[in-house]
Formats: C-alpha cells, structure tokens, sequence
C-alpha cells in the first residue's frame, strides 16, 4: 500500500494548531515556493505532529527532523493514521530526554515524501499526481519549507534542532541557513555532503526502481500497478548499508531460513531478513517518494552556494553538538569528524557513540542518544 495524498484535503492554516490533542497530524498549505533548482513549485503543504505545550514567549519549540523513510511520528505507539512506532519513542515525552512537560516538540513530514506533506503522490492543482513531473529538492529545499511551515505557526525562535541521517543533514541545514532562529542542534551520524559511496548505493537503488516495469516513466500513480518490487530490492540494498557486516555475520551467517534448503530453492535467513525489511516498506512507503528523496540524499552538500564545505561550517554560529555511530559504513565516523573538526561552533568535539548496529545506530542506542539529545537542550535553555 502506498499512502497518496490530496493537498485539498488538507486543512489550511490552522489558527488552532496548538490546541489539536498531543501527537494528531496537521496540514498546513504554505503555497508556492522557488527551489534551488529554480522550479516554482506550487501549493506546498506540510504536514505536521506535535507534542506538548507552546510557552508563552513561542520559544520553546524543539524540531524534530526525520530521515529517509521515517516521518512526523517520532514518538508514541503505531496507530491507524501511524503504521510504525515513534522512531525515538521513549526519548520523547513527559518525563524524558526531550521532556514534552518542557518542550513543544515538533515534527513535519518532509517535502517530497508520502506522508501529508506534498510530494510526488500528491495531486497537483489539476487533481493529477505530480508523479515524473515531481521536481529535484534538496536538502536545503526541504529545510525552508519547514522554515516556513514554522513561520506559518509564528514560531520565530527553535530550542533546538535535532536528527539522524537525513534528518541529521537537515539539522545541519538550519543551523548553517537560518542560525538567528536556531539556539542548539544535533546533527546526528550524517556528513556535510553526500560522498561518492552514498551516489554509488543511492542511484543503484534508484535504479532498481526506475527498472521496475511498474515504474511506468514514475506515472504509476492511479494506475493500480506500482514499483515495490523495484522498491524492495533498493530497501534490500540500503537496508545492508544501514546494519554493519559483523552484526550481520554474528545473527544470520549462512545459516538457512528455518527448514528451508538453499541448495533446493530455499532461502539463506538473512535473504528472509532482508525480504521481510522490503515488505514492511512496501506496506508503508511510496515509490515516487524514496527515488525523489534518495536524490535529496545525492544532491546534499553543505557547502552548496556558500563557498564549499569549510566555508559553510565556519560560518555556523549555533552550538552544535556532531555524533556518529563507530559502525557505521553509510556515514563512517570521518565525515562527523569533519563536520566537528570545521563547525564554528561545535561543542565538545566528536560524540562517538559505540554501537554494533552500524547507521541504524541512531535508531536502536537508546541511552547514547538520550544523552546527546538532553545536552542540546541543555544548550538551548542557555
Ligand atoms: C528517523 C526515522 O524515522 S528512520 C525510519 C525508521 N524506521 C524504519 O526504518 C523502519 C524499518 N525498521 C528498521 O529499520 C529496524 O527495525 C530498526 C532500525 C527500526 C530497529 O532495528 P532492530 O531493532 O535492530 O530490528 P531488526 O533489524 O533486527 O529487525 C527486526 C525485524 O526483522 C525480523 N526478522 C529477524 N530475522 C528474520 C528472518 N530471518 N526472517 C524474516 N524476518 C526476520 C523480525 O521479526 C523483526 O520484524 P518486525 O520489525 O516486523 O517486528
Ligand atoms: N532506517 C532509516 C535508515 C536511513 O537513515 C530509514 O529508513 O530512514
């Protein structure tokens, strides 16, 4: 199942939004904007969640940034508008890391992705889906919309930014584009560009889906056929990219699938794995949304129109705290050293978190990541 949405049917800028109950989803229509590439892209919605309470003074907002597949349900349990728990549940809430008795958590869904927030699923003004004519975003692109999302909201000042991978890059994004609104972040096991091992995996599995007979030139939209088995083979892909070999090694070996036989047509148990991770995303993901967004993940590059890389983390002014996961073979620990080592302003140099997981890390270590996300916001009260 693919999850299409109609910008019509969004709400239009919600004057309550701070009175819809803990963790319902909004939609905000925030119109036209320009992109990096040029493209006017018109009738922009952003769909968002919300934890806690605004404080008088509008500051105490934290911003929540998801990666590649997750979305705005950053915490709490599955639900029928949620098909996956929080990603950080239990980091989030009252009484935790991020304590929502405090802070005002938010999170919106991404430009280009597939839940409420408009992306190529969505229909266009004509009610067509945007399918192939879906435009390339950037990171950047992404990370302005939520800026405006958050000005639609008259929120002016964020506790503090924070996320992992593609979240991470954005996190990274607002504290370099919009540092005077932006008193912490976390930039969590990510790099400052996209390096060429990232573009070598991204476009193979955009490749496996663009194959897809199914893929129909990425008109498939309202055509009852769909690319998930181009899809599951880029999850399957990406899914080894996210876990690191030894772990894998130590869980699966060569060991066969149950009773089944290899020799006879039977399944290793880490191809059932891997099959079991490309069926769960088929149930909840858009194929349209994972090539647009693979893309954003291609075109990062912090760097872009501000002189290069160093020029653009020099100029940070926001306390940043950089972590990377010791296993990671996705984001290996050199491209966080790197950002910490040219940041203005990184605080406490390099968070090494120690992990067997590899890139997924910054999913599973709970009380690593507790511990980096209660000292962003320690800075942010600062
Ligand atoms: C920031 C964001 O929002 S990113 C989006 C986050 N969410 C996702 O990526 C959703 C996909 N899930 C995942 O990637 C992972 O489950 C994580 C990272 C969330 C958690 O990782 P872990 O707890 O280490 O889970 P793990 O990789 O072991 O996977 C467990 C699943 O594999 C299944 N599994 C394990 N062995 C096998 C096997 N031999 N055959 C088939 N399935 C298997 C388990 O039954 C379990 O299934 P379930 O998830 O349906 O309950
Ligand atoms: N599990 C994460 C890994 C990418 O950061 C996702 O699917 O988004």
């Amino acid at each position: 199942m693919s999850v299409t949405i109609d910008p019509k049917a969004s709400q239009a800028r919600q004057p309550d939004w701070e009175k819809v109950p803990d963790g319902r989803m909004v939609g905000v229509r925030l119109g036209p904007m320009v992109l990096d590439s040029g493209y006017r892209l018109d009738d922009v919605t952003l769909a968002f969640q919300r934890w806690g309470t605004l404080s008088p003074s509008r500051d105490n907002v934290i911003l929540a940034l998801h990666a590649l597949t997750g979305d705005s349900h950053v915490t709490g349990e599955a639900d029928a508008e949620h098909p996956s728990p929080g990603w950080w549940d239990g980091l989030i809430g009252p009484g935790c890391a991020v304590d929502t008795d405090e802070w005002c958590v938010i999170s919106a869904n991404v430009l280009g992705g597939c839940r409420g927030s408009t992306g190529p699923a969505s229909l266009d003004a004509d009610g067509r889906p945007w399918g192939s004519r879906f435009p390339e975003i950037t990171v950047l692109d992404q990370v302005r919309a939520e800026a405006a999302l958050l000005e639609a909201l008259d929120i002016r000042s964020i506790g503090a930014v924070v996320g992992g991978s593609m979240g991470g890059a954005r996190a990274l994004e607002w504290a370099v584009e919009f540092p005077d609104r932006v008193r912490s972040a976390l930039v969590l096991a990510v790099g400052a560009r996209a390096t060429a091992d990232q573009i070598g995996t991204q476009t193979t599995q955009i490749a496996a889906i663009t194959s897809d007979p199914d893929w129909q030139g990425g008109d498939y939209h309202g055509t009852g056929r769909a690319p998930f088995a181009g899809m599951g083979i880029a999850r399957r892909i990406a899914h080894l990219t996210y876990r690191h070999e030894v772990e894998l090694d130590e869980r699966f070996a060569n060991h066969p699938q149950g009773q089944e036989n290899p020799l006879t047509g039977g399944r290793y148990a880490v191809q059932s794995y891997l099959e079991h991770q490309a069926e769960k995303l088929t149930e909840r993901f858009d194929p349209g949304s994972y090539v647009v967004l693979s893309n954003v993940l291609n075109h990062h590059d912090v760097g872009r129109g501000r002189g290069g890389v160093a020029a653009a983390l020099r100029s940070c002014t926001v306390p940043v705290i950089v972590a990377g996961i010791d296993s990671d073979r996705l984001y290996p620990l050199r491209l966080q050293a790197e950002i910490a080592d040219l940041l203005g302003n990184c605080v406490g140099g390099l968070q090494v978190v120690n992990s067997d997981k590899g890139h997924d890390g910054f999913l599973t270590e709970f009380d690593a990541v507790a511990d980096l996300l209660k000292r962003t916001v320690d800075l942010a009260r600062n």
